[in-house]
C-alpha cells in the first residue's frame, strides 16, 4: 500500500529533489524530546526537533485564494473526504467547524500551483531539515474553524512529515494554534503567523487547538517517503480499524507486528493493552500500560489509567503511587494560564484520584490503629492541598468539599 500511496501522490504533487538553499538561519525550532517523535524518528535527522520558518513562505495573497478555493470546495461538497481516513474518522467535529477540503478535491489549476509550491518551496525544505530524500505529498487538508471551535485530540498524522501552515492572519482569531506534546516547559499551542510554515515528524503527538473567537484556516500536508514504508505507523492503523470491527485476534496480531519492528513505539502497547483488557487479561494488558507510560514521559494518560486499575482492584495505596508519578511529572502545568484543556482535565481527575486513594488509606488506618496514625500524618496534608487545587475551578462542588473536609477531620484526629 505504500508503493501504490507513493505513485499515485507522485503523479498529482511530484516529489522532492534536493535541498535547495534553506539554512538553520531560516528557522526557529525546539526539540519534543529524543525518543518521543514516533516510531520513524530514527529514519529522519534531527527527527524530534520541531521547525517554524522565521518569514512567511506563503504569501498573503496565496493564502487568500487558497481559502477562497477551499470554501468554494466545501459549498460545493467536493472537498468532502472520499474514502473514509481511519485515522481520522472517530475525531469529533462540533458544527462550529466549517468543514474541511482534501487537497485531492480541488481544482486541478490549484493543484497545479499547490505542486508548483511544494516544488520549489516545502520540499527543499523538509529535505533541508529531516535529510529524507524523495518526498511526495501524501494528502493535505484545508481546514476551516469558526469560534468557539474544539480542539482536536492529541493525535499523530497518517504520514512520516507534516507541514503545517496557517492561511488566516492571527489577528482574525483568539486561542488557536497548534499543540504540540513536549515542546516547551509551559505545554501551550504554538501560534504562528499566516503563510509561515510549522513541520514536524508526523509521528509527534499533537492537536489542533480550538479558537476562542473569529475564524482560523490552515494548510495541513502529508508529506511520506519512497524508501520508508512506516510499516509501524501502518500497523498501528490496521490495529486500530480491527479492534473498530471487533476483530480482536486481527487487532492483536496487527499491535504485534508494529512491535516487532518499533518495541518502544507507546501507541502500540497501548493498542496491545486494549486487546488484553477486552480479553479479561488483566496481569497482561497491566504489562502492556506500564510499558507505554514507561516508554513514553510526556502523556501521563497511561500513568494515571495505572492508577485507575488499581483503584478498581481495591488497591488505593498502589494506585496512590501511580498517581503521585503523574502528578509530580506534570508538576503543576496545568495550572499555568493558557494550558493545554486535556491536560487540565487528565490532571484535575488525578488530583482528586490521589485525594480519594488518600483517604480511603486513612480511614483504613484510622480503623486499625486509634494510636499511631504516621502515614495519614504525613500524606494527607497533600490530600487536602490537591483537594483545595481541584476545588479552584469549580468552588461549589459538593464532592469535593465534603471529601476535603473529611480530610482535615483525619488529619486532627491523626496529629
Ligand atoms: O490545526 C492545526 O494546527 C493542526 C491540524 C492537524 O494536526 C491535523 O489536521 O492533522
Ligand atoms: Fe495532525
Amino acid at each position: 500500500s505504500h508503493d501504490i500511496e507513493y505513485t499515485n501522490s507522485f503523479n498529482i504533487f511530484g516529489a522532492s529533489s534536493g535541498a535547495g538553499s534553506w539554512s538553520d538561519d531560516d528557522f526557529t525550532s525546539s526539540s519534543v524530546g529524543t525518543g518521543n517523535a514516533g516510531p520513524d524518528e530514527s529514519f529522519l535527522r534531527r527527527g524530534a526537533q520541531v521547525f517554524a520558518t522565521r518569514e512567511p513562505v506563503l504569501s498573503k495573497s496565496e493564502c487568500e485564494s487558497l481559502i477562497r478555493e477551499a470554501q468554494k470546495a466545501i459549498a460545493a461538497g467536493s472537498g468532502a473526504k472520499l474514502e473514509v481516513d481511519l485515522s481520522r474518522k472517530d475525531w469529533e467535529r462540533t458544527n462550529s467547524d466549517i468543514g474541511e477540503a482534501r487537497l485531492s478535491g480541488l481544482p486541478p489549476d490549484t493543484l497545479n500551483r499547490l505542486r508548483s509550491i511544494l516544488n520549489d518551496r516545502l520540499y527543499p525544505m523538509l529535505e533541508s531539515r529531516y535529510g529524507v530524500p524523495d518526498l511526495t505529498a501524501y494528502d493535505g487538508l484545508i481546514l476551516g474553524s469558526i469560534a468557539p471551535s474544539q480542539s482536536q485530540p492529541v493525535h499523530r498524522d497518517a504520514s512520516l512529515l507534516t507541514l503545517n501552515i496557517p492561511l488566516s492572519d492571527s489577528h482574525d482569531y483568539t486561542g488557536g494554534g497548534t499543540y504540540i506534546e513536549g515542546i516547551s516547559e509551559l505545554d501551550t499551542p504554538l501560534v504562528i503567523e499566516r503563510g509561515h510554515v510549522l513541520c514536524h515528524a508526523s509521528g509527534v503527538m499533537h492537536a489542533g487547538n480550538a479558537i476562542k473567537t473569529g475564524e482560523r484556516w490552515v494548510l495541513v500536508i502529508f508529506c511520506i517517503a519512497r524508501d520508508e514504508p512506516q510499516i509501524a505507523r501502518r500497523c498501528h492503523a490496521g490495529g486500530l480499524a480491527a479492534f473498530d470491527d471487533d476483530n480482536l485476534e486481527g487487532a492483536f496480531e496487527y499491535f504485534e507486528a508494529g512491535l516487532s519492528v518499533a518495541p518502544g513505539d507507546h501507541l502500540l502497547h497501548m493498542g496491545a493493552g486494549r486487546v488484553q483488557h477486552a480479553w479479561g487479561k488483566s496481569s497482561a494488558s497491566f504489562k502492556s500500560l506500564k510499558a507505554a507510560a514507561d516508554l513514553y514521559l510526556l502523556d501521563q494518560r497511561a500513568q494515571i489509567a495505572l492508577g485507575d486499575a488499581l483503584m478498581a482492584q481495591k488497591r488505593p495505596r498502589a494506585a496512590l503511587r501511580r498517581f503521585d508519578k503523574a502528578l509530580s511529572a506534570i508538576g503543576d502545568r496545568d495550572l499555568l494560564d493558557g494550558a493545554w484543556m486535556p491536560l487540565k482535565a487528565l490532571t484535575w481527575n488525578a488530583r482528586v484520584s490521589a485525594a480519594t486513594c488518600a483517604l480511603l488509606c486513612a480511614e483504613a488506618e484510622a480503623e486499625k490503629s486509634k494510636k499511631d496514625m504516621g502515614w495519614s500524618r504525613s500524606r494527607l496534608p497533600e490530600a487536602v492541598g490537591r483537594l483545595s487545587t481541584a476545588l479552584r475551578p469549580c468552588p461549589d462542588n459538593g464532592y469535593i468539599q465534603s471529601m476535603r473536609e473529611r480530610a482535615v477531620e483525619l488529619l486532627r484526629s491523626a496529629e
